[in-house]
């Protein structure tokens, strides 16, 4: 499909049906669907200016400005010029009146964004406790160098590569959140985006993040993106090797040679100082550290690489030149993200009543990827948009190893189906201390203290109705709960837990929700 001022106008038409029936996250869609299909700056004009009269209704007049002012540089029609500079007075009028009331844009986690404790000198998104170790049975794993208590923040990672997710046949993600969220970021800035000049699927939440997404990957990906957002696992892969080609200036003989030369010793993000603010150098210390997540050549086969490489002239010429690299990188990628990538996890806008997170992106985290699974974990890991945080779930003591969940835990599921698709997906036979010790289901577990029993049942029940100051509290009150309590596994353990869970996703989830 290519951008069409028809199709552009027919998406402006149906949003106007939603708008007028008040269905203003609907309606945003469709503008949105409306801008990146605009041929022409008048069509996209309209859509602005619609947008506009949204966020009015909705009362987030900063958007409604900014959307005005979209509209009037992209040619809005001087006829109705008297529309928006009315809504554009009623704005700033409602603004001054309410100055202290007006719908703000709360930034998430405002008093959750710091690391517990003081953060590495070379990696400041995790804290200086974390060290790396290697051994037979479990490979690379991280290890504390301190006692941990629940609840501690000890990352805030951003992934260098990332992808958003949308239109997959393969995976659970909005259809539509292409036109909810940024390309770039994974910022959903209340819809407020703006589209790709080119083609009919990307949107950013900034000139900047459009730039970004120019510099470092989209212009290999904009001839081809609708293949790409539906093309699985190869979307994230096909994006780990453009940002690699465009790190080097999209010379393929410089990012073969200078993988060929670094590779030979094993690195990982340990080996590289990310607090450096020259880019070029930060990009080349990701690409090792996620290039080296793999531990060996890839045995993966790889079929639908080529027909994507055909897609376009710039990419069949260096297919023709360079297949042999090509394939090598891109069946070492799709290793690395059957085992090492994550999904991420985030919420759409949309008030709805069954309101939960849902897959909006794929990311490659080279710090968290170094840890170990346990089906009996003592971390949570969480996404406020890409960044993914990791939260203490059970007292660590120094010298102890963080262990992750990758699949089910204990409790949800049996030893024997836990091991098999461990074994099938991970390549490796789980001892966590749940399958040694043949950890029960959560039915069968064992209550210690029914007192805290019964108040881990009130709580669960409860912390739904908890505005966000009150989930933060309930959070520190239930964290030191169970820091103190000495019986696991236990069935309110196991509740108490899943209680900070529903806490921090209070904390984490958009504040602003659009009808
Ligand atoms: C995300 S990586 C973790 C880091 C990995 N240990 C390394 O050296 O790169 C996942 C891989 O680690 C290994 N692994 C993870 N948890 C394990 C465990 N509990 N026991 C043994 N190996 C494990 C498996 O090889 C798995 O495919």
């Amino acid at each position: 499909m290519r951008k069409s001022n028809e199709h552009a106008n027919k998406c402006r038409d149906e949003g106007n049906k939603l708008y007028s029936t008040r269905n203003f996250f609907d309606a945003l869609l469709k503008y949105n669907e409306s801008l990146c299909y605009a041929l022409d700056e008048s069509v996209s004009a309209l859509a602005y200016a619609n947008r506009s009269a949204v966020y009015f209704e909705i009362k987030l007049y900063e958007h409604c400005l900014t959307n005005i002012e979209f509209a009037k540089l992209n040619k809005y029609p001087e006829k109705n010029a008297h529309i928006l500079l009315s809504r554009s007075e009623k704005c700033v009028a409602l603004m001054n009146r309410d100055s202290d009331k007006h719908r703000q844009l709360p930034e998430n986690l405002s008093c959750f964004t710091k690391l517990s404790y003081k953060e590495n000198s070379q990696m400041p998104f995790i804290v200086d406790c974390l060290e790396l170790r290697t051994n037979d049975v479990f490979g690379r794993h991280i290890v504390t160098t301190r006692d941990l208590k629940v609840g501690d923040m000890l990352t805030f990672e951003e992934p260098y590569f990332k992808v958003i997710k949308s239109d997959s046949r393969y995976e659970s993600c909005q259809e539509l959140n292409k036109y909810q969220r940024c390309a770039a970021c994974l910022r959903d800035n209340l819809m407020d985006l703006i589209p790709c000049k080119k083609c009919i699927s990307t949107m950013y939440c900034s000139q900047k993040c459009l730039e970004y997404a120019d510099r470092n990957f989209h212009n290999y990906e904009c001839n081809i993106n609708e293949t790409l957002l539906k093309a699985g696992i190869m979307q994230m892969v096909m994006r780990v090797f453009f940002q690699s080609l465009n790190i080097f200036n999209g010379s393929i003989d410089e990012l073969e040679k200078f993988l060929n030369d670094c590779t030979k010793t094993s690195t990982c993000v340990y080996d590289f100082d990310f607090s450096t603010t020259d880019e070029h150098k930060l990009a080349k210390s990701y690409l090792l550290s996620s290039y080296n997540l793999a531990r060996n050549e890839a045995v993966t086969s790889d079929e639908s690489s080529h027909s994507i490489f055909m897609l376009d002239p710039l990419l069949i010429e260096l297919w023709d030149s360079h297949s042999i690299f090509i394939t090598k990188f891109i069946k070492r990628f799709i290793k690395i993200y059957d085992s090492n990538f994550h999904g991420i996890c985030g919420w759409s806008v949309k008030k709805s009543e069954n309101y939960e997170a849902q897959m909006i992106g794929v990311g490659c985290y080279c710090f968290s990827s170094l840890i170990n699974h346990s089906c009996s974990p003592c971390i949570n890991r969480l996404y406020s948009y890409d960044k993914l945080i990791i939260v203490v779930d059970r007292p660590i003591k120094k010298g102890e190893q963080l262990f992750d969940c990758y699949r089910s835990p204990f409790f949800k599921q049996s030893k024997s189906e836990r091991q098999y698709s461990l074994l099938n997906e991970y390549a490796f036979r789980c001892q966590c201390e749940a399958c040694v010790k043949n950890y029960p289901l959560f039915h069968s577990l064992k209550s210690f203290n029914k007192k805290l029993l019964k108040y881990a049942k009130k709580s669960k029940n409860e912390i739904q109705k908890l505005d966000f100051v009150e989930a933060q509290r309930k959070f520190q009150e239930i964290c030191s709960i169970i820091q103190d309590s000495k019986e696991y596994p236990s069935s309110e353990i196991i509740l108490l837990q899943e209680c900070v869970q529903q806490c921090l996703s209070i904390i984490l989830k958009p504040k602003n929700l659009i009808l």
